[in-house]
């Protein structure tokens, strides 16, 4: 499996409705604190959007909702992973990504045989409040040599202008959230990332 290099991370169907058609092939859904219809409405919508643009979807946190809605690809972090079923997860065959920040998460992450790790936040981010000190560039070539033929997502402070630089240094994929959720024109800067990634994307 190979992952597109321009990971955008959303937090509703509607964004994918409108920046997918652009040419985005690997997005995750990532909403908090929605009552459980909403959600189902919301990964309902996304799925259709990403199933008419050929665009992978990945469901952050809720693995059971994913399965019931016939998703592939969920995203958890340590602390979701320590409450999923993983024989549930494995058993329908759903894909996973797990986020790793420190040596120890990584091994508990590779333990779980995902399908891609991710490091972050390798710059300072604006979404959320992080326990972690930025991680730099380095940390990612670091994580590059300790995973192998792993599939590696970088994460955290990335930008059109920075995300070169951790394809450079060992990402397969540099996700994103408020650079272009922030933006003020939020289609132009899904498009910039898109040409700044594009060497590193595969034809077919
Ligand atoms: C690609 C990617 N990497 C890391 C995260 C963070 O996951 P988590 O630590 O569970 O935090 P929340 O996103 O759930 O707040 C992610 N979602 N995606
Ligand atoms: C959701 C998330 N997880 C992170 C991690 O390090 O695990 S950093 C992050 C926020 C990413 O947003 P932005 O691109 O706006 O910095
Ligand atoms: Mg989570």
């Amino acid at each position: 499996m190979k992952l597109d290099p321009f990971y955008l991370i959303v937090d509703s169907a509607e964004w994918i409705e409108r920046l997918v058609p652009l040419g985005v092939k690997l997005i995750q859904l990532r909403i908090k604190d929605r009552p459980e219809p909403v959600l189902r409405e919301e990964i309902r919508r996304a799925k259709a959007a990403c199933a008419a643009a050929d665009c992978q979807l990945i469901i952050n946190d809720y693995w059971r909702l994913a399965i019931d809605e016939g998703c592939d690809f969920i995203h958890l972090g340590q602390e979701d992973l320590m409450a999923a079923d993983l024989a549930a997860i494995r058993r329908v065959g759903l894909k996973l990504g797990l986020s790793t920040h420190d040596p120890s998460e990584l091994e508990t992450a590779l333990a779980a045989a995902p399908d891609y790790v991710a490091l972050g936040p390798v710059w300072p981010t604006i979404l959320k409040e992080m326990k972690w000190a930025p991680q730099g560039v380095e940390r990612l070539a670091d994580w590059r040599r300790r995973v192998g033929p792993m599939s590696l997502v970088a994460i955290g402070g990335i930008t059109a202008e920075r995300a070169p630089l951790v394809l450079e240094n060992g990402a397969e994929s540099a996700a994103v959230v408020t650079d272009i959720t922030r933006n003020p024109d939020p289609e132009a800067r899904t498009r910039q990332w898109l040409a700044a990634t594009a060497p590193w994307r595969s034809v077919g």
